[in-house]
This record gives C-alpha cells, sequence and structure tokens, in this order.
C-alpha cells in the first residue's frame, strides 16, 4: 500500500481506519472486516470508548493469520484528562491493555487541552495552559517513546503556534499532526509547515463526518459528498463522492483515515487508492468555497474555560 515515511525509514499506510462513533458492537466487524480486504492501519482513541472492541478483533486477526503484529500500524491518543507529565504512560499503559498490544505505532496528544483527571467528555474541568504547559504533556510523550511503548510520538489537533512550542524546545521531535482537513477546509498552509518541518499530516473527517450527533451539528452544516463539484468529479470517473475525498487527501500525501463499519464502505473507501484524479479535477476542488471545520472546538472554548477559539485554530 501506498505510504508516508517517518524520518527514520518507517512507514505508515495512508489510509486507515476510522473509529470514532463506532459503537462497540460494530467496531468488532468492522476492524475485521476492514484487515481482511487489506487495510493495515486503524486509527483509535480511548475517548471512542471503544478500544477493547477494537483490541478484539485485532487478536482475531492475529489467531486466524490474518495479518501479524509487526504488519499493521496502529495509531491512539492521549486524552485531555492525562496531561500531566506522570499521567501519560499510565494512560498509554490503559491504552494497551484494551487494545491488548505490547506497543502502539503511534501516540498523539489529542487536543491542546488540558483537563482534571475526572470522567471525561465534558468540556469543562479545565487546567490552563500555565498549570499544565504542553511541553509537560510533550515530555511525557517522550518518556512513553524512550520506553518502547509507542515507536513514533505526535500531535492532533495543533495549530502553527503550538507545533512550533513544542519543535523549538523537544528531545524527540513530533512526527504527526492529526488534523481535519478535506476540500472544505484544506488547511494548505498548516500542511506546508508541517512537511517543511519534518511533521507528516494525518486527515480526519475525510468525508464530513456525518455520523456526528444533532448536538454537534450545525443547523446549515454542508454536506461535502453531496456538494456539486466532489459529485460531478465522482461521475466523470465512475466512482462514488467518498472515493473522490479520499483520493484526494492521498493526492496531497496526507494520511487519511475515513471511518466507516458498513463492509460495503469499508471496501469502497479501500478501493479509493486504485483512483487516480486528474489536474483538472485536483483545480475544481480547490475552487471549492470554505473554510468549513465540522470539529470545530467550541465545545472547549465556551465560557468560564482558559481556551480560546481564536487559540486553536491558525
Ligand atoms: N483527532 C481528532 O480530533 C479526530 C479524529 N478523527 C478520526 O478520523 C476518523 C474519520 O472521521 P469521522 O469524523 O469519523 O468522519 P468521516 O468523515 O470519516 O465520515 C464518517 C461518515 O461517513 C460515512 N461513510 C463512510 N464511508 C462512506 C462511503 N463510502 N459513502 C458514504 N458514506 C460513507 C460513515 O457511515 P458508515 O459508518 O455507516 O459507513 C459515517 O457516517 C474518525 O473516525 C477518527 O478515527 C475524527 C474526528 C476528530
Ligand atoms: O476525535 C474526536 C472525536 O471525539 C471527540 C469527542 O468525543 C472529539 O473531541 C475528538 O476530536
Amino acid at each position: 500500500m501506498k505510504s508516508v515515511k517517518f524520518e527514520n525509514g518507517d512507514e505508515m499506510p495512508i489510509l486507515g481506519l476510522g473509529t470514532w462513533k463506532s459503537k462497540p458492537g460494530e467496531v468488532y466487524d468492522a476492524v475485521l472486516h476492514a484487515l481482511k480486504c487489506g487495510y493495515r492501519h486503524i486509527d483509535c482513541a480511548p475517548i471512542y470508548q471503544n478500544e477493547k472492541e477494537v483490541g478484539k478483533a485485532l487478536q482475531k486477526a492475529f489467531k486466524d493469520g490474518i495479518v501479524t503484529r509487526e504488519e499493521i500500524f496502529v495509531t491512539s491518543k492521549l486524552w485531555n484528562n492525562a496531561h500531566k507529565k506522570d499521567q501519560v504512560i499510565p494512560a498509554l499503559e490503559k491504552t494497551l491493555k484494551d487494545l491488548k498490544l505490547d506497543y502502539l505505532d503511534l501516540y498523539l496528544i489529542h487536543w491542546p487541552v488540558a483537563q482534571k483527571e475526572v470522567n471525561v467528555s465534558q468540556p469543562a474541568d479545565f487546567l490552563s495552559p500555565k498549570e499544565v504547559p504542553l511541553l509537560e504533556t510533550w515530555e511525557g510523550m517522550e518518556e512513553a517513546f524512550h520506553e518502547g511503548l509507542t515507536l513514533h510520538i505526535g500531535v492532533s489537533n495543533f495549530n502553527i503556534k503550538n507545533l512550533t512550542e513544542i519543535l523549538d524546545n523537544c528531545e524527540v521531535m513530533p512526527e504527526m499532526n492529526q488534523v481535519e482537513l478535506h476540500p472544505l477546509l484544506p488547511q494548505n498552509d498548516l500542511i506546508e509547515f508541517c512537511h517543511e518541518n519534518g511533521v507528516q499530516v494525518t486527515a480526519y473527517s475525510p468525508l464530513g463526518s456525518t455520523d456526528r450527533t444533532a448536538a454537534m451539528k450545525k443547523d446549515d452544516e454542508p454536506n461535502l459528498m453531496e456538494n456539486e463539484t466532489i459529485q460531478s468529479i465522482a461521475k466523470k470517473h465512475n466512482i462514488s463522492p467518498a472515493q473522490v475525498l479520499i483520493a484526494w487527501a492521498m493526492e496531497r500525501d496526507t494520511v487519511v483515515i475515513p471511518k466507516s463499519v458498513n463492509e460495503g464502505r469499508i471496501k469502497e473507501n479501500f478501493e479509493s487508492l486504485k483512483v487516480e484524479l486528474d489536474q483538472v479535477d485536483l483545480e475544481k476542488i480547490a475552487k471549492i468555497k470554505g473554510p468549513y471545520r465540522f470539529v470545530d472546538g467550541t465545545f472547549w472554548t465556551m465560557e468560564g474555560s482558559p481556551y480560546k477559539l481564536e487559540d486553536l485554530w491558525d
């Protein structure tokens, strides 16, 4: 499979399976089916509350000889409630226990936002950047890397300023920034900055994250897969709109992690690897009017929060 390369020559498969919103009862089959289809990369996080089921599916795949541990690439993420330096390794160990793995391929700081160690998915109980600086969390990530618990470390939802803070002061470089990317939010400057600094980029919500709960959506949210330009390019190549969006992400040398729990769509998305968009397609996509951010981060910036929206995004 096409891949992106890290500084040490390790490769990361350019296409992976997303698992946010994949229910525990569905994600087991989704992961197994994806691995049988040829996927070799799974994107996870403890906040998705399904890592135990992902772990069971991985065990089954190893047992049945579908893949070996070395053949797959598994990413997970440090949640906001474990940003203190001494909380990072225990959080990673819990994820490894749930995924039933000895090591991760990639571990990311999920958000540049710290919360107290309470039962979170609530946007509350924040710790300010003064109380827990990003660099403190990064030092915990470096420790996890040195202990061999993860082969690579990186960040997610980081803007250029946050990344610079780490890049200028770190001992081990962040090798990945996972951010929202699609034609309505191409983030060209951020990608250029990352690539110039040896940081690979992963595109999340590449299909427009249509299955988010109503509470997470604005009333006038656009539907990316129904976009006229995307639909016309799909028609021209006799492929689906989702395949256009996934191929577009890979064309830009960004890793892409579409989520699906549907067998047919998991296969369809995998087949995007064969799609070749031409220059005319790319120019048309570049003209799609944005920006629109689906996962907009407003939940971290409500009244009383030390985090402000203008500090979160470039
Ligand atoms: N780091 C971060 O902060 C974030 C990371 N992520 C990661 O990125 C992944 C992908 O993003 P996500 O927000 O889930 O959304 P996506 O943009 O991947 O969209 C998922 C939706 O698209 C549907 N879908 C999938 N394939 C097709 C297809 N071929 N045709 C039509 N519909 C399709 C899915 O339905 P169905 O399952 O029924 O097929 C689901 O409703 C996440 O799952 C997660 O792993 C996402 C958000 C934030
Ligand atoms: O990856 C993600 C999906 O789930 C979280 C919410 O529960 C988001 O905050 C995050 O960006």
